[in-house]
């Protein structure tokens, strides 16, 4: 029966998956592996796959079947036959919205708790709407680009033109449903950037000047150096990062983009770089810090599963380190950004806090952007001014 051969693939990715790869990776390495999973064999295993981390821990007494119908049934608004199979009773219920599936599902399995699936809420930073935010987890997030305005009606149209549904949610930001093959639609890449729309959103708060000097201290393959040069085409920018191959792909994006007033380093902020940096004084400094990452888990689902809760405190620890090593070479007057993918307040505030007791910065302003409004991630940002 289809049904079976559906199970067994399911079961057989999933036993090949210790969390250590991002998912996305590791199905690649394990389809290469897999020659004989045709498209929609592939297309399945990715679906329940995706599906069932998504349930985090709720649950976790079922057995991996049971648990799958249920995480198939809460995901998506086509029924699948697994959960057909396993979950019966849910067919009857599969396109409602995810309110009424959730009080379905409590009502057949009682046990059912959201805090299960994410068991992190009492860390949220202020602002964020608990329930909205645990529902959007069911939910795969869109694909945004970053559209120069005076290209965005020809851009937007050649999406139409396909038949994809896009949407135009500002000047300059197009979302897209996940999946779509961008370089079959728009051939020429330097008319747009993949970059999510809070990561966008952080933009608002550089406020470059003309030819200012940047520093992006942790730009790993350059999004927010792209995103300050889409504002102020004359900022001179300096890039960094502790991973040396990151920068090779920055390079890359900056050519196609047309950016050549850039320079990129290797640097390690847990390191003392005065020997590299001593005659550095910046105008403005990006920084976007390592993190949890958990304002992004709707796109790697794999982490409610994985993550675990010690490693927050790591990232404190690196996040406060980087900022202290930084703020030295910034011109007094001047901001700096910091900024996480994370929705947890001690990545967040609590490391704001810190600084502002630490160092000689002055809050102007910080926000949590709620991604969860709009499929997208959520990203915090922080305005501090060197006094
Ligand atoms: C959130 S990512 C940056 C994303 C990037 N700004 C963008 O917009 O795509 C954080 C980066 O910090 C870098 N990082 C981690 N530890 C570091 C350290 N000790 N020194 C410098 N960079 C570090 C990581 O390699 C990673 O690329």
């Amino acid at each position: 029966m289809k049904v079976h051969h559906h199970i067994r693939a399911f079961e057989q990715v999933l036993a090949s998956y210790d969390g250590k790869l991002p998912l996305h990776r590791h199905l690649v390495v394990y389809f290469k592996q897999h020659k004989q999973m045709g498209s929609s064999d592939r297309r399945w295993a990715s679906r329940y796959i995706y599906s069932y981390f998504r349930l985090g821990k709720a649950l976790a007494q079922l057995g991996a079947i049971e648990r799958l119908a249920i995480a198939d049934f809460l995901c998506n608004t086509d029924l699948s036959l697994v959960t057909d199979h396993a979950f019966p009773a849910a067919s009857a219920h599969i396109a409602k919205p995810i309110e009424e599936k959730v009080a379905f599902l409590k009502s057949q399995y009682p046990a059912f708790k959201l805090e299960d699936v994410f068991p992190f809420s009492a860390k949220l930073s202020d602002g964020i709407n608990e329930q909205d935010f645990l529902y959007s987890l069911f939910v795969q997030p869109d694909l945004f680009i970053r559209v120069l305005e005076t290209h965005l009606p020809t851009v937007k149209t050649k999406f139409e033109a396909t038949g994809i549904a896009v949407k135009e949610l500002s000047d300059t930001t197009l979302a897209l449903p996940n999946g779509t093959k961008l370089e079959q639609i728009i051939d020429d890449t330097r008319l747009y950037q993949v970059q999510d729309f809070s990561s966008q959103k952080t933009g608002l708060y550089f406020k470059p000047q003309p030819y200012d000097y940047w520093w992006d201290c942790c730009a790993a393959s350059g999004g927010k150096s792209l995103l300050i040069h889409s504002i102020e085409p004359k900022v001179k920018i300096l890039a960094s990062d502790v991973r040396e191959t990151s920068l090779g792909n920055l390079q890359e994006r900056f050519i196609a983009a047309g950016i050549k007033d850039f320079q990129k380093k290797t640097i390690d902020l847990l390191q003392n770089n005065d020997q590299i940096l001593h005659h550095y004084e910046f105008d403005g400094i990006l920084l976007d810090a390592p993190c949890s990452g958990a304002g992004t888990w709707g796109r790697t689902p794999e982490m409610l599963y994985f993550f675990e809760e010690y490693k927050i405190a790591n990232y404190v620890k690196l996040q406060k380190a980087i900022a202290e090593n930084v703020v030295k070479y910034l011109k007094p007057g001047k901001p700096l950004i910091y900024m996480t993918c994370s929705v947890f307040k001690q990545e967040n505030e609590e490391v704001v806090n810190f600084l502002l007791e630490k160092l000689p910065l002055k809050l102007e302003a910080m926000e949590l952007i709620k991604g969860y409004q709009d499929k997208a991630d959520s990203m915090f940002v922080a305005r501090l001014i060197k006094q």
